[in-house]
């Protein structure tokens, strides 16, 4: 009999990007709590810290001469500038974690998204998620409270740029209602993870089973 003890498979690079304020960041906790197997990669950034967020948890807060010299050490697998800060994906565990089947969450931008797409093409799921409407978008970043007025009209003005890059990502999903945006999303991942090319012992349990 064909053992599925010799069926692995590489882990995951996840990603979810979307403009700010379309439910990134709600989707992203939503799928670590439901889903054992799946890790943050946890960005450092330059950002000031946001009531209720936990350094370490949901980034490393750091400042601009440890973010020089985390470039300087080649510390990061890649970093971008958003919205007058830095923030970077450190390269941590990422690469042996991957190897042993880790699956690995990003919330990274457009750009950071196309650099590790260029690197690492064949473990990375690109997810982009769009608002309902730019209205929604707006009344959104308002409810969360957590930004000003002038950061609140900086982001919409971004977030025209930032949904067109809608096309540099395998998947798009509309986050209307959250548990059913959360719902796609989810399928999308446990799809990804069954995809022949990253199942490493397909053939010889396949043998297995034919022979
Ligand atoms: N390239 C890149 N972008 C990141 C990284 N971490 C966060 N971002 C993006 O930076 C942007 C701003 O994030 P944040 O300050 O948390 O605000 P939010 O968009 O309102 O959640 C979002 O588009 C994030 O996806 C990273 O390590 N690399
Ligand atoms: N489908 C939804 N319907 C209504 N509000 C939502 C929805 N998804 C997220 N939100 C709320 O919108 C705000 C922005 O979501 P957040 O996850 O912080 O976005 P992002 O990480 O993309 O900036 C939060 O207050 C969040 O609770």
């Amino acid at each position: 009999m064909a053992d599925q003890d010799t069926l692995h498979r590489r882990g995951l690079m996840f990603i979810l990007s979307s403009p700010s304020g379309a439910g990134k960041t709600t989707i992203s906790r939503m799928l670590l709590e439901a889903d054992d197997e799946i890790r943050l990669s946890v960005s450092a950034t330059t950002r000031p810290k946001r009531p209720g967020e936990i350094d370490g948890v949901h980034y490393h807060f750091v400042d601009d001469a440890e973010f020089d010299r985390m470039i300087e050490e080649d510390d990061f697998y890649e970093w971008a500038p958003v919205f007058g800060y830095r923030y970077g994906t450190p390269k941590g565990h990422i690469r042996s974690g991957l190897k042993e089947g880790q699956d690995f969450l990003f919330d990274i931008d457009w750009q950071g998204t196309q650099q590790l797409y260029q690197k690492d093409e064949q473990d990375v799921a690109r997810v982009f998620i769009l608002p309902p409407s730019l209205e929604e978008l707006h009344r959104r970043l308002q409810d969360r409270g957590t930004d000003s007025k002038e950061v609140i009209d900086g982001r919409m003005e971004r977030a025209r740029a930032e949904i067109s890059h809608w096309d540099g990502y395998d998947y798009v999903v509309v986050n209307d209602d959250v548990h059913v945006c959360f719902e796609k999303v989810r399928s999308i991942l446990h799809a990804e993870r069954m995809k022949r090319a990253r199942q490493t012992g397909l053939i010889g349990f396949v043998r297995k089973l034919m022979a």
